[in-house]
């Protein structure tokens, strides 16, 4: 039911509008929003721009800033608010709600009829317009007829306020530069003496000062909140560890009920595919991008808005300015490009303040694809601009930051806050991230993925792009994605996504080679142990193809890494006497004969136990495995002291890897031996590693005492430990 504005007299006692008190300012909240206090800095800002003051205003996502323009329009008696805002979806969402709320709103785009146009122009031009907020783009702006009406309208002192949305992005630094915001710049000047409201949620300082520049804003009222949303849970999963990610995802929607949820995907054909494959798990979802026609668009956007559908799997263009309160869920299914563009993002859950979750899947080739796609977007924006080596070095930044928020062991929240420049207390998350509250899990993987990037990176067994990259990225195509500053060919709309017949063969590849979850593992090592390898047609691990073959060349690299852990060992112990070179060959054999033919990566993993081993083994344990081939060891003399046994990273959790050891694991391409061991704190001192026999009976023991609890077969067990573990 529609509702009728509040009489001013009502509200502030027939007082002028100039003396429009806290009370009154708070009753016309009530009245027009049913919203019982000011969120927030929003009475601040809302005071300032009444009193005719400029206005930078810094409030996270959902934080409530469209009041702080919506509100002083309601408090003047005559005359409008203009609002800028970058989309057009945006402006159409704000000004339905308000009119529903019986407020004079409207907005000015090309999509519009003329005949709407003209009742819009008529009632500017009337003297008295009834408008009370004006929506436009920063495109319409511009234009040489609008300003003039502008200014006309100023000039009979019906120019509240000049608000504009998103303001970050007029900053080239922002993460969402627009050109046409930079025409705002002459508003200032053109428009003397209206305040200026400028509003974003998403402006690191170096974006705050552009704004505030770039705008003129003359002694503004500089309002900062907190980036802080404690409502929403982060946590990231990792897809090179993961069975499959679809299922993994699919699972997670099922088991959070019938929630409303957001799935961000980097390309179209990438949320084709991941919505059909969760409709097929029953999942109520529908693809939202560019690539659908008009009517599709806004027919899925409805049924989300209506709760007809609960997850939309779209591209980032979705999102922006749609205010449904209740999302539950945002997931981001490829990295985002930057902590900016993530925070905003993952911003849409929760704009209710009830708990909500940031899900994060994050794998090695979307790193790498997205690291090419910036580099390739650089090149082009080059060809405009003249600080190019800076942007680059900028956008590669802000997407390491990225990494570093997936790759790092430490609390989620307090990287995103610290990218925003807020210093806060580790206290401060409250377990609310996985990094803080399954610190030992998330090192955990943290060191299987660095072991897996140490593989892929030394073997090349990536199943990303990268290798046929420049043949098949076409440059304009995976620019309409990153740049929005591509307008002059772009629609109004705004709406735009990455390439998609690259996607799909990408997306075909990126599911080939599914890998082994730990059960997997186990299952396929045991029966390798068992001998059984031969001839198991049904086993997908043994009938890998060639491709993953050990080679005599690994073979070799694998011996030499050895016989540097083993001279490491003889210092380490007194100059042991051991025949390196044979020994060398021993131990490679070994790992050769348990798990060469399962393909390179486990022989690898292998291979990195023994050295891991080598670099604390003490002399016992050397005399154990090597005294038959070395003679002279039950000559030396055992070490006085022993090592102390630390707990076993296979059936503990490994040593916690800090992200820059990490990265530079992964960079090293001279010794991928060496990058093992740095990982492995050299200070850390580990036990004799168990022969796999040995570490499945002590895991089938575990097992059955949990089964015996869960009766559930032993595989599903293993699986639903992991599982349920990070579904907490
Ligand atoms: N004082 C308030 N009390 C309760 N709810 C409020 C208050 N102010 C705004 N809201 C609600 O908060 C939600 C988010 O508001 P709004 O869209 O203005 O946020 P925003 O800061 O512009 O977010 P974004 O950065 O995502 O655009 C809306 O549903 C709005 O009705
Ligand atoms: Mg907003």
């Amino acid at each position: 039911m529609k509702k009728s504005a509040l009489p001013l007299q009502n509200a502030c006692g027939g007082s002028k509008n100039q003396s429009l008190g806290k009370e009154a300012l708070v009753k016309l909240l009530r009245w027009h929003f049913g919203h019982p206090e000011f969120r927030g800095k929003q009475l601040d800002a809302i005071e300032a721009v009444l009193s005719g003051r400029d206005c930078f205003c810094l409030m996270p996502t959902g934080g409530g800033k469209s009041m702080c323009y919506q509100i002083p329009a309601l408090a003047k008696k005559t005359g409008i608010v203009l609002v800028v805002c970058p989309l057009i979806a945006l402006m159409e969402n704000q000004v339905m709600a308000l009119k529903e709320k019986g407020i004079a709103a409207e907005y000015l785009s090309s999509t519009q009829a003329t005949q709407t146009k003209n009742k819009i122009h008529e009632d500017l031009d009337s003297g008295k317009p009834s408008l009370r907020l004006l929506y436009v783009t920063p495109e319409l702006i511009a234009t040489p007829g609008f300003m003039t009406k502008l200014r006309k309208i100023h000039t009979r002192g019906l120019l509240n306020l000049v608000a504009i949305d998103e303001a970050h992005c007029i900053s080239s630094w922002g993460h969402d530069f627009r050109p046409s915001y930079r025409k705002l710049s002459t508003l200032r000047s053109h428009l003397p003496g209206v305040p200026i409201l400028a509003l974003t949620a998403t402006a690191v300082p170096k974006v705050q000062k552009e704004v505030i520049e770039s705008l003129c804003l003359q002694h503004p009222l500089i309002l900062k909140s907190s980036f802080n949303r404690p409502n929403i849970h982060y946590e990231v999963r990792y897809k090179d560890l993961l069975d499959d990610f679809y299922a993994d995802l699919s699972d997670v929607l099922k088991s959070s009920g019938d929630v409303c949820a957001i799935v961000y995907c980097l390309e179209r054909t990438m949320c084709d595919d991941l919505s059909a494959h969760l409709s097929k798990n029953g999942i109520s979802c529908a693809a939202y991008h560019a690539g659908l026609n008009d009517k599709l668009r806004s027919s899925v956007l409805d049924n989300w808005i209506s709760s007809k559908i609960q997850v939309v799997v779209a591209t980032v263009a979705f999102g922006m300015g749609i205010d449904r309160k209740d999302v539950r869920i945002v997931c981001h299914f490829n990295i985002p490009k930057s902590m900016e563009a993530f925070y905003q993002e993952s911003g849409r859950a929760g704009r209710d303040q009830l708990l909500s979750r940031s899900l994060l899947y994050y794998g090695i080739d979307d790193c790498k694809r997205m690291k090419f796609i910036l580099s390739n977007a650089d090149n082009k924006k080059s060809k405009a601009s003249n600080s190019q080596e800076e942007l680059s070095k900028k956008t590669l930044t802000d997407f390491q930051q990225m990494v570093e928020y997936c790759e790092g062991s430490g609390c989620r929240r307090r990287k995103i806050l610290e990218t925003f420049g807020e210093k806060v207390p580790a206290s401060l998350c409250g377990k609310t991230c996985d990094a803080c509250k399954h610190p030992n899990l998330v090192a955990k993987y943290l060191e299987e993925l660095a072991n897996t990037c140490i593989v892929r990176q030394k073997f090349g067994s990536s199943r990303i792009f990268m290798s046929s990259s420049s043949d098949t990225i076409n440059e304009d195509r995976t620019s309409e994605f990153w740049n929005r500053d591509d307008e002059e060919s772009c629609s109004e709309d705004d709406i735009s996504d990455s390439d998609d017949g690259l996607a799909v063969k990408n997306l075909a590849r990126s599911k080939l080679p599914k890998k082994l979850g730990i059960s997997g593992k186990i299952e396929c090592l045991q029966r390798l142990e068992e001998r059984y390898y031969p001839d198991k047609s049904s086993d997908k691990q043994i009938n890998k193809p060639e491709k993953n073959a050990t080679s005599d060349t690994l073979r070799e690299a694998s011996k030499q890494r050895l016989q540097n852990a083993l001279k490491q060992a003889q210092q380490r112990l007194g100059n042991l006497k051991i025949e390196v070179e044979k020994s060398a060959s021993f131990l490679e054999n070994e790992c050769y004969n348990k798990y060469g033919k399962t393909g390179k990566s486990f022989y690898y993993s292998q291979v990195a136990s023994t050295v891991r081993w080598l670099s604390s083994a003490d002399y016992t344990g050397l005399t154990n495995r090597l005294g038959t081939i070395n003679s002279s060891l039950s000559d030396n003399a055992p070490p006085e002291t022993e090592p102390p046994a630390a707990p076993s990273p296979l059936v503990e959790g490994p040593t916690e890897i800090t992200s820059s050891d990490f990265h530079d694991s992964v960079r090293s391409e001279t010794s991928v031996a060496v990058s093992l061991t740095e990982i492995a704190s050299p200070s850390t001192r580990l036990p004799p590693i168990p022969s796999f026999s040995q570490f499945i009976n002590t895991k089938k023991t575990k097992d059955n005492r949990s089964s015996a609890s869960e009766k559930k077969s032993p595989n599903g067990v293993q699986k639903n430990l992991e599982k349920r573990m990070r579904l907490q």
